[in-house]
């Protein structure tokens, strides 16, 4: 079974060459031509060596006197080999270099160019640690083999020229070297088998430890307040220290084959010598041809080695190879139509629920998948604002998400202004709705290049208006560069509110013509996240800020009261829709659920403090009237 399985991984492990070579036939014929003029070299170098001893320095010591023209003809000899050999392993190393980085930076490309392509639920089945691995320590590892691929490719060239020039020579050394030869290549295979699995595990255990370590890091906050800085060390260490003892493994069995590798081509050369004296003695063969052949065989045990390091790296490059195409054949990516909207139109667009139903993938296949929405019909009319209401897994956000088309309906239809958003081009629904979510996201750059994400069109007086609308005007013009402020990694110099209002108003400075906001001002104060809704629905708050249409998933109720419709849900299905003062009236769960809100934020009001930025007097004002309490 264990042999099956190395055979499998051999053949796999070709073809993923395979592929290599297809992928990059030029600079591989590069580097193979260098390594097959380094080989051929090699066994030429031997010939001149021999030839040198035999008929230059032999007749010399006999003669006792040197002869200066044979011994310049054998110092160019000498030199001249040693310069193609040069120009070999240059073009070798160039053409394997130039291969290996080539095939990487395609294959990262490709990769993270699949991550975009591929739907959200995707991306929510798949953990971070393993994307990052998948494009870059996969990556690596598959085409890892790449760098001694040519020089191993030139020596098996090299090893058939070795054995015709000992045929050539005499045939006594040339059964030597037929006994030598294949015992080296077998030697090389038994080893790089058994060190296949010694890797593979190592590799796996690499994964393990920085996996470990990057969860450690990344809930530092629960470790350290949960008091379990000692645990999460140890557990650390153990994987560390079977790691430890999985590379001593490695090393351990380099140290006993090594030796073998190293030694094997000089018993060859002690054969060589004895056979070779006998066939003198019979002048089968002339001390020129017996100094070549001896020599040969101690130059050629480095680049036969070669061909062990190819077929080491096969199984790690295997592994890495499988994992990088789980990406790339990974399907559900959802193509964009090619319908555009009107992007210079500035008025709120309409957005349209009809029949609509929605189950997430299983995590595995063969598990049935969950309906999470059924018959839900409701429209937005332009301009308008309605909100989101329902209890925990109702299926608020799974709608957010349906209206910016983060996923598709498994069936019904989502419409803007009456083009179904499966039609639209990916810039045309970019341009026309934005969702901010719970979680903001912050770019570990400047205040300005987290609003306008490089998106052309969007000034420094954009980005003001968008700030001053997301009520985040204030805190930026304190910070001390203004809108050139780092906000470092994720914005972990900001609060959570100001980094809510941050997205916020990145997503207005691209003027949206829906906004869908799902629970996307939690973290700031109650009075600002009405002040920012009462601001975002009047379209004179801001000269020149267009009113969008807005879809809100609201949990206080003074941003539900603001809106002008409300949505209840139940269990993903669509319950009732009013006014909120209709639905308190008329819908018990509606006004239960609103009155839980209510308390909840009460107590949440009494224990922690939110952003302390003020309100904007005048929206303030106006919100006091406008809230149904
Ligand atoms: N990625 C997912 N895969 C599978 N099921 C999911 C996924 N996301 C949400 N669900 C399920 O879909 C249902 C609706 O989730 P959704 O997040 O839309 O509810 P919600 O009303 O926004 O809830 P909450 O108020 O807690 O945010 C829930 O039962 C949830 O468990």
């Amino acid at each position: 079974m264990a042999s099956r399985t190395s055979r499998d991984v051999l053949g796999r492990g070709l073809a993923v060459l395979g592929r290599a070579i297809r992928e990059q036939p030029r600079i591989f014929a590069v580097a193979v031509a260098g390594s097959v003029l380094f080989g051929s070299m090699v066994v030429g170098s031997a010939y001149v060596v021999g030839a040198v001893v035999g008929d230059v320095v032999v007749p010399a010591v006999a003669r006792g006197s040197v002869e200066v023209g044979a011994l310049a003809l054998a110092a160019v000899a000498l030199f001249g080999i040693s310069v193609l050999r040069v120009a070999g392993i240059f073009g070798r190393r160039l053409g394997a270099g130039y291969m290996q980085y080539r095939l990487q930076a395609a294959y990262r490309r490709r990769v993270t160019r699949r991550y975009l392509d591929l739907p959200l639920s995707w991306h929510q089945r798949n953990a971070t640690g393993t994307l990052l691995s998948n494009a870059n320590s996969d990556v690596e590892a598959a085409w890892y083999p790449i760098a001694p691929l040519p020089f191993a490719v030139g020596t098996l060239v090299m090893l058939v020229g070795a054995v015709v020039s000992l045929f050539v020579t005499d045939w006594a050394l040339a059964l030597v070297g037929l006994a030598v030869f294949p015992a080296l290549f077998a030697l090389n295979v038994v080893y790089s088998r058994r060190m296949a699995p010694r890797q593979a595990r190592a590799q796996r255990l690499r994964a393990e430890v920085s996996g470990i370590a990057h969860e450690s890091f990344d809930g530092a906050l629960v470790v350290k307040t949960m008091g379990r800085e000692a645990q999460e060390t140890d557990r650390f260490a153990a994987r560390a220290g079977e790691l430890r003892d999985a590379l001593i493994a490695v090393g351990r069995l380099r140290g006993v084959f090594d030796p073998v590798l190293e030694t094997l081509p000089s018993l060859g050369t002690l054969a060589v010598l004895v056979v070779g004296t006998v066939r003198l003695r019979q002048e089968a063969i002339s001390v020129a041809e017996l100094v070549s052949v001896a020599f040969l065989f101690t130059v050629l045990a480095f680049p036969v080695r070669a061909i062990g390091w190819v077929l080491a790296e096969l199984p790690r490059s295997v592994a890495g190879w499988d994992r990088v195409r789980r990406v790339l054949d990974a399907t559900g990516e959802m193509p964009y139509g090619d319908t555009e909207l009107d992007s210079a139109d500035p008025r709120p667009a309409t957005l349209a629920f009809a029949d609509v139903w929605f189950g997430y993938e299983p995590a595995e296949a063969h598990l049935p998948g969950t309906e999470v929405l059924g018959e839900v019909s409701f429209t937005v009319p332009a301009g308008k604002t309605v909100a989101l209401v329902g209890p925990t897994g109702a299926g608020k956000s799974t709608i957010a998400g349906l209206a910016v088309r983060l996923v598709d309906p498994r069936a019904g239809t989502v419409t803007l202004d009456g083009a179904d958003v499966r039609r639209l081009t990916a810039a045309s629904l970019a341009r026309t709705a934005a969702l901010v979510a719970q979680v903001p996201f912050i770019f570990d750059d400047t205040v300005r290049a987290n609003i306008t994400l490089d998106r052309p069109g969007i000034g420094d007086d954009d980005v003001w208006a968008a700030l001053r609308l997301a009520e985040a005007d204030g805190f930026v013009a304190a910070l001390p560069d203004g809108l050139d402020t780092r906000v470092g990694e994720r914005g972990t110099s900001l609060s959570g509110g100001q980094r809510q209002r941050l997205t916020l108003a990145r997503a207005l400075a691209g003027r949206p013509r829906l906004l869908v906001l799902d629970d996307a001002t939690s973290a700031v104060d109650p009075r600002v996240e009405a002040a920012i809704l009462a601001g975002l629905r009047s379209s004179t708050a801001e000269p020149g800020a267009p009113a969008a249409t807005i879809l809100v998933v609201a949990y206080r109720r003074a941003t539900i009261a603001l809106a002008d419709e409300v949505i209840y849900l139940e269990q993903g299905r669509v319950v009732a829709r009013g006014t909120h003062s209709e639905l308190l009236a008329t819908v018990p769960g509606y006004a239960d659920l609103v009155t839980a809100y209510e308390q909840a934020e009460v107590e949440q009001a009494e224990q922690r403090t939110y952003d302390e930025d003020e309100v904007t007097p005048p929206l303030a004002s106006g919100l006091e009237i406008e809230v149904d309490r």
